[in-house]
């Protein structure tokens, strides 16, 4: 490539998506320039010790004025608060996109706050840890993992194109889709797992209370995994389910009836339903694994074998 792909970018919230897309950015060497801003000064400090960012500004306002691509990285409740702030700051021409879990509910929000002279292209890249926080990014972290681009009605080609190749650059290989559809995807391979990780430890910490077990210090490593998904952030979490709440409820009532089916298959000792069940779902993380998309589990030397 001859030259950057945007001349400035503006990342708007500085925790574990906007760091990691900054140390991407740094590694593809494909921005002129990246500036940055958080709401709190704790933050915005942190990020001035640690180099992230080329510029970390004290507004958002001063964050966006000239730049090419703007990205809100905030917790999908405050996406159109921030849009509003940031709108007359804008420059005319600049494409704004998000990095939200959601995609309707953050539409619907930013989208009305916007000048008709700027172009807004929903993202979401599907890669994330536990941590939170300026602190907690790495470059790697979109490296071959999806990034859904989520375009809205009536958007030009260009900025979803050059969207699509900043993200690919990135790291991600990207993928356009339907903010509905989006949702309702996301609703069975993320939101509604996080809710169950969330129950699960949370059952497990009140029998400890009760019976004063050590069902947490001796936990196995199934459940040790369980606790990794429930540290994730609350404020995220929290939006994320009151932003997609119909999808995250649909699939909440299908998780429901199956739950009760294989509770019924345990007390009637219906071994051939669980058998069955288990044999199915095994597949499942078979094809997960050999279509490459889990990158810690353990390959059994079979990337060897296929030297
Ligand atoms: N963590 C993940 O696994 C993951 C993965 C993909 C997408 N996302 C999405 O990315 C976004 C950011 O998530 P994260 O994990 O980077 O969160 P994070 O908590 O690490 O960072 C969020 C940042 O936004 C700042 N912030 C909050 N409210 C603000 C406001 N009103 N104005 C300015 N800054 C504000 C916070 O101070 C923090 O710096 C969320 O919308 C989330 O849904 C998260
Ligand atoms: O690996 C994790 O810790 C994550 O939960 C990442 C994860 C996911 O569910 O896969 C979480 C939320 C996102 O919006 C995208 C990715």
């Amino acid at each position: 490539m001859n030259g950057p792909i945007y001349n400035r970018v503006a990342l708007i919230g500085l925790g574990l998506i906007a760091s990691s897309m900054y140390w991407a950015i740094k590694r593809a060497g494909v921005v002129g320039e990246v500036t940055g801003y958080a709401r709190s000064q704790a933050t915005r400090d942190t990020a001035r010790r640690i180099g992230l960012c080329d510029r970390v500004c004290d507004s958002a306002a001063a964050a966006v004025e000239g730049a090419d691509l703007v990205v809100l990285c905030v917790p999908v409740g405050v996406m159109g608060q921030v849009a509003a702030e940031i709108a007359p700051a804008l420059k005319p021409g600049a494409t704004v996109s998000d990095v939200g879990s959601v995609k309707r509910a953050v539409i619907t929000a930013v989208e009305p706050q916007l000048p008709d002279d700027v172009h807004f292209v929903p993202a979401h890249p599907l890669a994330g840890t536990e941590h939170s926080g300026p602190e907690s990014g790495f470059a790697e972290l979109f490296d071959n993992r999806w990034c859904l681009v989520v375009p809205v009605n009536g958007t030009a080609e260009t900025p979803i194109a050059q969207l699509q190749s900043f993200w690919e650059l990135l790291g991600a290989n990207v993928e356009i889709m339907d903010p509905d559809h989006h949702d309702l995807v996301l609703a069975v391979t993320s939101h509604t797992p996080h809710l169950i990780a969330y129950t699960m430890v949370g059952v497990a910490d009140d029998l400890r209370r009760v019976t004063d077990s050590e069902v947490i210090k001796y936990s196995a490593a199934g459940f040790r995994d369980f606790t990794r998904i429930a540290a994730s952030d609350p404020t995220m979490w929290r939006d994320v389910f009151l932003s997609n709440k119909d999808a995250t409820l649909e699939i909440l009532g299908r998780f429901t009836e199956e739950l009760f089916a294989l509770q019924r298959a345990i007390r009637t000792g219906d071994g051939e339903h669980l058998h069955e069940y288990f044999t199915r779902t095994r597949a499942i993380r078979r094809g997960i694994i050999e279509a490459g998309q889990d990158t810690d589990a353990p390959d059994f030397g079979r990337a060897k074998a296929k030297e």
